[in-house]
Order: C-alpha cells, then structure tokens, then sequence
C-alpha cells in the first residue's frame, strides 16, 4: 500500500487522537455460490484529532460505509485495530461495544427519523432510551431545537419539513446524548447545494461550539473543502493519501486524489479553451500553479523581467482553500525562444509548479 502524506505540514494530528485505526483491513465472505470474497478495505491506518472535522473520501465502493461501521463497532475488522476514545473497540464484546456506540452520533442520508413522532418526539427519542427523566428531556429536547433552529417546528411531524430541516433533526437527534464524536454519512448527498450550506455551517457550529469531533464520509468534494480540516482518500479499499485539505487538494502526491481533485480545481485550460486562446495568443502558453507565498507573483514577474520575456495572463484564477490560495494562471509567453526556457528553469529551480501547454 502506498500512503502518501505531506512533506509541508504534519498529516497526524497535533493533538490527542479521538479514532484510531491500525493497518485495519476487512473482508467479507464470498456471497453465495460464485462470488469471490472481497477485500472492502486493505490496511488501512488514520488517527482523527479531537475536535477536528475530518474527512473521507472515495467513489462508490471506496470502502467509506466499511470505514464508519468500523468505527462505530458494526463491523469488527478481519486484521488490525480500531480505538475510540479510551475504548479499543476490538478488543470489546459486543455488549461493550454498544456501550460505546451509545456515545457516537450518527447522520445519515436519508435521515431516517421516525414519521410517526414529532420532531421533538424524534430528538427525545434516543434520551428516552437512555432513560432520561421527562423534565430533563424536554429542557434538552428545546435546546437542541433551538441550536438547530427548529424550535417552532417542535410539534410537527417529518413529513412537514423540508429535507434540509430533516437533516436539522437528524442533527439534533444525534446529538441528544451529548456524544464527543459524530459520524456523518453523505448527510448531503440528497440535498440542493443552499441546503448542503446550511447544513455543512450547521455542522460547523457543532464542531466549534460544542466541541464535537466528527467524521464526514462523502463522494462530494464541496463538501470536504467547505467543512473539513483534514482529509483521506479511500481508493478500491485504500487509503492513498491524507493531510490538510489544503495539502491536498491544492498538491495532490498521488494520481488517485489528483483525479478527485482535477474535477474541481479544473486548473488547465481545456482542449477547447486552449484553441481558442491559440487564435489570439501566438506566444507560448505555460500554465503556473499559484503557491501559499509571500510575493509569489511579483516573483514570477520579476523573474520574467530579467530575462526579459513580456508576460501575460490569459487564462486562470484563484480561490481559497482553508483561507490559503489554491489555483493556476495561464501565461503566454513572449520573447527569444532562449530567453522563455531559461525564464522557465529559473522558475523551476525556484521550485515553482508549471506545465508548458501543447
Ligand atoms: N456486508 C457486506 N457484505 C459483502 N460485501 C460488502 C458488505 N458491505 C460492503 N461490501 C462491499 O465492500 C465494498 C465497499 O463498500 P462500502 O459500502 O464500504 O463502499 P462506499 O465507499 O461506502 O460506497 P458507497 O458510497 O456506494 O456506499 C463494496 O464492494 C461493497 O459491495
């Protein structure tokens, strides 16, 4: 297995891990007659910090649902270690680890409330079980409302609510026990993108007001710029790579998060974008990766001077990524071929990203 981590910044956490996986691999039995056994995840190793927001990400089959079960003891892995908390959960009974399960919450796509009780039946619900005193239930039942912003919609019934709304409920729900982690499946994936703001800043709140340490499994890559501290990318069952966000969207190592990531930064102009710009820019066309540093771009220009080559942008931009620049620019070059080239290994020396456009 290769795992790729940045060499600019720590991938492990800075501080005391919350989940812990140790070269966990799981396999499921061939199904039926003529099925294969299956290698849902192969060696896999991450630690979670508390209190960060931590994300997972991977296509269909990537193994994620694997991983969350994993985590929250549904599944015990075939090889290696699971610890949450103080807890290794491998090493619990199955009484033990719904024990532990009780101190996880849980999001899920389709929400999965009651549709006979009412919203604030569905958020007392899981306090019901744990045996909470029915005063005590609906102080917490009205403040977990109102923190979610749905305390108005305390006596209607699901169906009267908006998918987003659901999901507010479902927040509040998991978050009735007071758990220290959350574990968010596609919460997402069946909303609009206003809704999934809302509920990603919803999510936010929960980490940063309350501490909350959460996990967020997701196929959406949106999702984890806009609400994840740090990242792992799952692949056919393995972990390729994993660090910041902005490690590792703005430099993917590996071809597997490079291909995840190409479908957002979308940071080379297309075949299509690139004749057009041929029609109007005769000059060579070199497309830069904007770096997180100081003067970046006076340094570029700067360096185009001296070997005076006229430097100009025809293509690109640049957003942020965990309040750090992330993008390209596309350049047409103008000048005596010697002097482009050399323009360009002085870049490179200087460690700078580029790409000469054909
Ligand atoms: N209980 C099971 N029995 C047999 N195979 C399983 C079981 N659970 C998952 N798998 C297989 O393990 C692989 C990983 O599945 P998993 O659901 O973890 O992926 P995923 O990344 O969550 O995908 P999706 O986003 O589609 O849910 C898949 O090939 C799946 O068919």
């Amino acid at each position: 297995m290769s795992v790729t981590t940045s060499d600019a910044e720590p991938s492990g956490p800075a501080t005391e891990a919350y989940v812990r996986l140790e070269h966990v691999t799981k396999h499921f039995p061939a199904n039926g007659r003529r099925g294969a056994p299956l290698t849902a995840l192969r060696d896999v190793s991450l630690e979670v910090a508390r209190g960060e927001v931590f994300g997972v990400i991977g296509h269909s089959g990537a193994g994620k649902s694997t991983l969350v079960r994993l985590v929250n003891g549904l599944e015990t892995p075939s090889e290696g270690r699971v610890h949450v908390g103080p807890h290794e959960l491998t090493a619990l009974s199955e009484r033990e680890r719904r024990g532990v399960r009780r101190d996880i919450g849980m999001i899920f796509q389709q929400f999965n409330l009651f549709r006979s009780r009412t919203v604030a039946g569905n958020v007392a619900y899981p306090l019901k079980v744990a045996g909470v005193a029915s005063a005590e239930r609906d102080r917490r039942v009205a403040r977990l409302l109102d923190f979610v912003g749905l305390l108005d919609r305390a006596h209607d019934h699901p169906e009267q609510l908006s998918g987003g709304q659901k999901q507010r409920v479902g927040i509040a729900r998991a978050l009735a026990t007071e758990p220290a982690l959350l574990l968010v499946d596609e919460a997402t994936s069946a909303l609009d993108p206003e809704t999934t703001g809302e509920v990603l800043a919803l999510l936010r709140r929960v980490n940063r007001e309350l501490g909350v340490t959460i996990v967020i499994i997701t196929h959406e890559l949106d999702v984890i710029r806009s609400i994840a501290d740090r990242v792992a990318v799952l692949d056919g069952g393995e972990l390729v790579e994993s660090g910041s966000v902005y490690e590792v969207f703005a430099h993917p190592r590996t071809e597997a998060a490079a291909r995840f990531v190409g479908t957002t930064l979308r940071d080379r102009p297309s075949a299509a974008t690139l004749a057009r710009l041929r029609r109007t820019h005769p000059g060579r066309l070199v497309t830069v990766r904007v770096r997180d540093r100081t003067g970046f771009q006076t340094a570029l220009a700067a360096t185009f001077l001296r070997h005076e080559v006229a430097a100009e942008i025809v293509f690109g931009g640049i957003s942020e990524l965990q309040d750090r620049p992330v993008g390209s620019l596309t350049f047409e070059l103008t000048g005596p071929p010697d002097a482009v080239d050399a323009s360009l290994a002085a870049l490179r020396a200087d460690g700078v990203e580029l790409a000469e456009e054909d």
